[in-house]
């Protein structure tokens, strides 16, 4: 292998074997001969997966969940045997799998640093010199000295991962686990992988952020029902990957076979000198975004978390998304114009009535939103009986991803405004991939960035 490659997967299948009956598998053990084979089917987690990666990438690798991630994950760290092909790989390797692996229960955390340290080649006084890097990264106090069992699993992978990145890995690969730690602690992981990256190290992580694999990666590499589906520029992968996971059904095996085709001509899919490949990979293809740009509606996206609130004399009905044509969608473009609209139907007298909506993140945060009027232009009276429609037109600014929304109804109760009816999560909606977006966050405000030259001596 080229000492330039760090990691070479060549051909790696993963085959295991499925048993329909518990006892098959012992039945199995005893068969001998042709009989052998008879007791179990073969689930194929992998099949013949081949990339190189170049010392110095950060590789993200995409796919949904059971695409095979983990499984060529750990055959890469050696923790799993291929059923077939080979893996080679260059340097010393620190990985964060499955929370877990690699820590005794039984030990106190300092053991089994000095544990894993050794499992990493590093000497005892090699660990003893960043003994105290790798508490103050882990920040866990007395724990220290506690056995892991003990351990949440956020302390745990605080100190895992403070000891993954404190060897001075060649190498680093981490399946997911910087999903577990808090907020604070994930920025400062990152932040620390920024460090190790630009020390030289390699780096091979599992993501299904598009954000984190954006932000972070030199190439990027999806995985499809254990299938190599798209290797190269990660804005080039996400929006693939994107593309797929959004697909309606029907198109799914379509665009699949397309994938296959096109693998070996992504920008930056082939192995390419680091520096050649943009940080945050080459140009966007605007024709492969075009060929999904009408919104559509998506049966099976549905909110599963509606939240209604006892009703006060009115019932909020039927909400739904619309283009300016009427017709129904909930996989829309960002940038387009859309009308949210549900039914308010009064059972009872409604008084200083106002209608209102909410666009929120999938962690809850709240975007944006509108009432129908101020409290002093509420509707003074709704008579029992009434429904009505309400709409909200609204520009779709927002960033790809999924979005919640809520509904609800004001009125007064005696002296009080309350909520007549609210009903949170009342309907989910995605915001279709863009691979030419150059906005960042949530909200895309236009901005116009410009960068002009200055002549030394021109003031900042
Ligand atoms: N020991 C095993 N025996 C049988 N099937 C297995 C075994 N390990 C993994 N699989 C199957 O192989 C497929 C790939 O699993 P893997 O854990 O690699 O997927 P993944 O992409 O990492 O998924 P996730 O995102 O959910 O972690 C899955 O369908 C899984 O059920």
């Amino acid at each position: 292998m080229s000492s330039e490659i760090s990691i070479r997967v060549d051909d790696v299948s993963k085959s295991f074997p499925i048993y329909a009956q518990p006892h098959h598998r012992l039945m199995q053990m005893f068969s001998v001969g042709e009989a052998k084979n008879r007791w179990f089917s073969e689930f194929h987690a992998l099949s013949k997966v081949s990339f190189e990666i170049r010392k110095g990438e950060t590789v993200g690798i995409m796919g949904r969940n059971g695409s095979g991630k983990s499984t060529l994950l750990q055959i890469i760290c050696g923790t799993l045997a291929p059923s077939a092909g080979q893996v080679q790989v260059s340097g010393r390797v620190a990985a964060l799998l499955e929370l877990g692996a690699g820590f005794n229960p039984e030990f106190t955390g300092r053991e089994n640093v000095f544990l894993n340290g050794t499992l990493l080649g590093l000497t005892r006084e090699q660990i003893e010199a960043k003994l105290d890097e790798i508490f103050a990264f882990a920040d866990i106090g007395q724990f220290v000295d506690q056995p892991v069992k003990s351990y949440s699993s956020g302390m745990y992978i605080r100190l895992a991962f403070a000891v993954a990145i404190n060897v001075s890995p060649d190498i680093l690969i981490v399946d997911e686990a910087l999903s577990v730690g808090d907020e604070a602690f994930q920025r400062k992981c990152f932040a620390r992988i920024e460090r190790i990256r630009n020390e030289g190290a390699t780096i091979l992580f599992v993501s299904h952020s598009a954000g984190t694999v954006l932000e972070l990666c030199n190439r990027a590499i999806m995985l499809d029902g254990g299938e190599l589906l798209a290797i190269g520029a990660p804005k080039e992968v996400v929006s693939r990957y994107q593309k797929l996971l959004y697909a309606p059904a029907d198109m799914v095996s379509g665009i699949r076979e397309r994938y296959r085709k096109e693998l070996h001509a992504i920008p930056g899919g082939k192995v390419e000198p680091a520096q050649s490949i943009g940080r945050n990979g080459a140009a966007s293809s605007i024709a492969e975004a075009a060929e999904l740009a009408d919104a559509y509606y998506d049966p099976g996206l549905q909110s599963q978390s509606q939240l209604r609130f006892a009703s006060q004399g009115a019932t909020i009905e039927a909400p739904c998304l619309e283009t300016l044509a009427g017709e129904r969608v909930n996989v829309v473009r960002s940038g387009a114009e859309y009308v949210f609209s549900y039914c308010a139907s009064f059972a009872q007298l409604g008084t200083g009535v106002r209608f209102g909506m909410l666009i929120k993140s999938v962690s809850g945060l709240e975007l944006g939103g509108a009432v129908t009027s101020g409290t002093l232009d509420a509707i003074d009276v709704v008579e029992p009986g009434t429904s009505v429609r309400v709409r909200f037109r609204f520009r779709c600014l927002l960033a790809p991803g999924t979005y919640f929304l809520n509904a609800g109804i004001r009125g007064r109760v005696g002296e009080e405004e309350t909520f007549l009816d609210r009903v949170v999560d009342a309907f989910t909606f995605r915001v279709l991939p863009d691979p030419g977006r150059l906005a960042t966050g949530f909200i895309d405000f236009h901005v116009q960035p410009q960068v002009e030259s200055v002549q030394p001596g021109d003031g900042a």
